[in-house]
């Protein structure tokens, strides 16, 4: 626990808040001036060079102060701007400030008008905060500062910790070298360099710890805090090149989030692999059963896309690893797709263009028909397949499907019931299939006959479920006037050189994997997928997990949540439950999930509890894992 009479001095500007004062306070004097942005930049540049010892600090101040051109009436409102920007980890801490209130301090270089009516909110009175004073002219005009105060000085925090002579350790946080120097000048027994809003890299070198958020801090000094294991503890890594929306929104929310462009191989995968908690990969990473045996720390898989057979989801729930994808964001992109292809193919538009391209005129009606009318064959009427359905029937086309399981025809689209009923039948056959092993060469020879002479083929799901050389040979003997391939069975793992027998026949559209890569659905997708990690690693809500048993959580109310995942055996929900009850436990809430493998079992209690508790329900036989959250 806390050692006695430890002093937290905290500073002010870009650590209690977001920003920095003095830029705030020159966003609103020069509002409405031609010059402001010119002259907002001079500030910041002028607070940097201070800030990082560059300049003297008086220096700084009197420059910046001439600049601003402030008045006494400009700070009410700039109390009320800084209101809005305290920093997230701070605010999400007050307690921490109202159950430490007598140890905490602020020594700033910034001004006490402004900083006193903040930190109030915070538990600390006037007599703790340590900053400097405005002078103002007879109408109220700031002119200057108390010049006399050590803080106006170049170092001056150093002499004002000196002249506080607080007993106890004195623990420093603060984003600059000025926050820094009182503890290499000996007074500061540790200094904390706070990132939260910048990292400077002259206080970061210099710090006896790089603290990204005051989470961290609390949890290093084994404080009592908001959230009981700093976000920024999390390593996620986000393979194969994922929208950066996705490492905004995880970064943001606090994560350790590192991208690498492309995917990686297994012996590759395995050394990364270790110490993260969430991976996030789409279609080429494998992730085996040896990769997660490295995954030391991994509590989720997210894939960025639809397939996850990439992924060995069995060995990953035996790990008590739960698997997320994006069934939905990308397939509008896949349908459009496939209607474009289908237009393009049906018209030649292809060999037309590619004659062109080799300086040939040849202008023809000969293997150039409508859509209208045609027989729209779709295999796998699931979520794309059935989008189609409806944009084809909009076009004036005759859909059928076939589809293993029953689904509803949507618009006047025919059921068939058998493949073979669907192939004779179609003038273009699309496959809309799922991404299962048992799929492979799904389309063969077999297949490739049963279909009309000259119908047209389109591939947009997998590569392994065509037989690639059977479909080359009915491209060259004109059994099928065209294809569209867009997956193949073997993809290389980043961009570079690819071969295929399929290339140079005339007539085909060869596309890498491109189906659901629009700007759009890799945007869509990069928002619905890190939601559901940080529900997950937030909440443990696992809606829409794609191989753990689902569940939908209130929100944890005052109550600590235990998360206990285990081998659905007979007899561990009782030794759960004699664990808490042992331990006389409240439980506020307890909700249980199953399916033949795994149970996972969320109970909330309330708040106070004995921490050996934890050792034991992680010690109850065939749990998988355990996780607090508060
Ligand atoms: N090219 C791309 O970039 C791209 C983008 C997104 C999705 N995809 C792929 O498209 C495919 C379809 O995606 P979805 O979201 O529509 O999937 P989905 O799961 O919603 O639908 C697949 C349908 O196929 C059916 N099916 C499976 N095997 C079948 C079989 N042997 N015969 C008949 N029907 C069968 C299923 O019952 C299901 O209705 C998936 O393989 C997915 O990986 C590719
Ligand atoms: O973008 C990808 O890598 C895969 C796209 C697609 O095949 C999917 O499964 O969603």
């Amino acid at each position: 626990m806390v050692a006695t009479g430890r002093k937290y001095v905290f500073d002010f500007d870009s650590t209690l808040t977001r920003v920095e004062a003095l830029d705030v306070l020159a966003e609103l004097t020069l509002n409405g001036k031609s010059n402001k942005e010119e002259i907002i930049k001079e500030i910041q540049e002028i607070t940097n060079l201070g800030i990082d010892g560059d300049i003297s600090f008086t220096e700084s101040l009197e420059r910046r102060i001439k600049l601003l051109n402030a008045h006494k009436d400009d700070l009410p409102i700039l109390v009320e701007e800084l209101k809005t920007k305290i920093s997230k980890s701070i605010e999400a801490n007050k307690d921490f400030f109202r159950d430490y209130a007598d140890d905490i301090y602020v020594i700033s270089c910034g001004f006490k008008e402004f900083i006193d009516p903040i930190v109030k909110e915070y538990n600390i009175p006037s007599h703790r905060v340590y900053a400097n004073t405005f002078k103002f002219d007879e109408e109220g005009k700031i002119v200057g500062f108390d010049e006399t105060n050590v803080l106006a000085m170049h170092n001056g925090k150093i002499d004002c910790l000196k002249n506080m002579n607080l007993d106890g350790e004195v623990q420093v946080i603060g984003d600059g070298y000025s926050d820094y120097v009182m503890r290499e000048a000996g007074i500061a027994h540790k200094f904390f360099a706070y990132t939260e809003n910048v990292h400077r890299e002259k206080a970061a070198k210099n710090a006896d710890y790089i603290t990204p958020n005051l989470d961290e801090f609390l949890f290093v000094n084994d404080l009592p805090r908001k959230i009981s294991y700093p976000k920024n503890r999390i390593k996620m890594l986000l393979l194969e090149n994922v929208h950066p929306d996705a490492f905004k929104s995880l970064s943001e929310a606090g994560f350790s989030v590192e991208t690498v462009n492309h995917s990686l191989t297994e012996e590759e995968l395995i050394e990364k692999i270790k110490g993260v908690h969430v991976l996030g990969i789409r279609s080429k990473t494998q992730v085996t059963k040896n990769v997660l045996e490295a995954a030391n720390k991994l509590m989720v898989v997210g894939a960025f896309c639809i397939g996850t057979t990439q992924i060995d989801l069995d060995a990953c729930k035996a790990k008590g690893v739960v698997v997320f994808n994006a069934p939905y964001s990308n397939t509008r992109s896949v349908v459009e797709l496939a209607i474009g292809e289908i237009i393009m193919l049906m018209r030649s538009v292809f060999t037309r263009s590619t004659e062109i391209h080799q300086g040939q005129w040849n202008k023809t009606a000969a293997n150039s028909r409508e859509v209208r009318g045609k027989n729209l064959g779709i295999v796998g009427y699931g979520n794309i397949g059935k989008q189609l359905s409806v944009l084809a029937e909009a076009l004036g086309m005759r859909v059928y499907y076939y589809d293993v399981n029953d689904q509803l025809a949507l618009g006047n689209a025919v059921k068939c019931n058998t493949l073979e009923d669907l192939l004779n039948i179609s003038d273009v056959v699309t496959l809309h299939i799922d991404d299962n092993k048992a799929n492979l060469n799904f389309i063969g020879e077999r297949e490739i006959n049963q279909m009309k002479n000259g119908a047209i083929f389109i591939n947009l799901a997998r590569g392994f479920v065509v037989d690639i050389p059977a479909l080359a040979n009915a491209l060259k003997s004109g059994k099928l006037a065209g294809a569209a391939i867009d997956v193949f069975p073997e993809e290389p793992r980043s961009n570079g050189e690819f071969e295929t027998e399929l290339k140079g026949l005339e007539n085909v559209i060869l596309t890498p994997h491109v189906g659901g890569s629009t700007e759009e659905a890799q945007a869509n997708i990069a928002d619905f997928v890190p939601n559901k990690i940080m529900d997950y690693m937030n909440t443990g809500n696992t809606v829409d997990a794609v191989n753990f048993p689902n569940i939908r959580l209130p929100k944890q109310n005052k109550a600590h949540r235990f998360l206990h995942i285990h081998k659905n055996v007979p007899g561990v929900m009782a030794k759960v439950n004699e664990v808490l009850a042992r331990y006389e436990l409240n439980i506020t809430g307890q909700y249980l999930s199953t399916d033949n493998e795994v149970g996972y079992v969320i109970s909330d209690v309330n708040k106070e509890y004995n921490k050996d508790v934890i050792k034991e329900l992680k010690k109850i036989e065939n749990t998988i894992k355990f996780r607090v959250l508060y």
